[in-house]
């Protein structure tokens, strides 16, 4: 497996994809992602443009649909939701489609659509997206953080590092980028108290001033979902 570390969307080449694309976004879509599918929604479907997610959404039954819409930490005006996983509920979601759109997560989702496979990760569902690249042993695999508005985000490089670091340890024929083995420096430091490091990075700091405390907690706990969002056609995710 030839392992690739993006901390951007915007630093992934532009003239090939990966045969699988790992998008995090661990503060807060892809977390958020991961809880919607493990509360029973029947689908998440992701959009850069709100525009579009509300025209697209409109054709489905306003019982069938949740709109979830953040920009800058926010709910959108006119969405049902923002960007918090712990509004995710079975009672919510079950049975419904979330359509969402995010200020990074979603970016970084459409940057990667049209790869052959694309799949999810946080730090809640960092196992199982170990556990599809073991069995599945795609020959190249691109781990895609989401950053924040086109800048790094320690948050999504430590979850790159955490998946990549497991890959490793499973591999006898891993190669990688620099980046692969820069985030599994910054994963083994803070694995321990990923908490701690959300409470210092600048998108925890963000979250921190909108009461997002109990979101950090969640978003920071390690493998507590065994649940694997893949891609079924461009910007559509179910569970594998
Ligand atoms: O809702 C979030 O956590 C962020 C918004 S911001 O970066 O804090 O402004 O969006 P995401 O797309 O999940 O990074
Ligand atoms: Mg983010």
């Amino acid at each position: 497996m030839k392992l690739f570390v993006y901390h951007t969307p915007e630093l992934t080449p532009t003239d090939c994809l990966p045969d699988c694309a790992v998008v995090v976004d661990v503060l807060r879509a892809t977390t958020t992602i991961a809880t919607a599918l493990n509360a029973g929604a029947e689908a998440v479907q992701a959009f850069k443009d709100l525009d579009e997610l509300m025209n697209k959404s409109a054709a489905w039954l306003p019982e069938k649909r949740l709109r979830a819409g953040e920009r800058g930490g926010q709910k959108v005006e006119n969405c049902d939701l923002g960007n918090s996983p712990l509004d995710c509920t079975p009672k919510l979601v079950g049975g419904k489609r979330l359509f969402i759109s995010t200020t990074n997560g979603t970016r970084a989702l459409q940057r990667v659509e049209q790869a052959p496979t694309v799949i999810t990760a946080a730090i809640v569902n960092r196992q199982a997206a170990v556990n599809y690249l073991l069995k599945n042993q795609p020959e190249t695999v691109w781990i895609v953080g989401s950053g924040w508005e086109g800048s790094y985000s320690l948050e999504d490089t430590a979850c790159a590092g955490a998946i990549a670091m497991s890959l490793l340890n499973q591999s006898s024929d891993l190669v990688g980028n620099d980046e692969v083995i820069a985030a599994i420096a910054l994963y083994t430091q803070w694995q321990d108290n990923l908490l701690k490091m959300f409470h210092q990075c600048s998108h925890g700091q963000r979250l921190l001033k909108l009461d997002g405390d109990e979101d950090l907690k969640y978003c920071a706990t390690i493998d507590l979902l065994d649940v694997l969002p893949i891609q079924k056609e461009p910007g559509v995710f179910i569970i594998n």
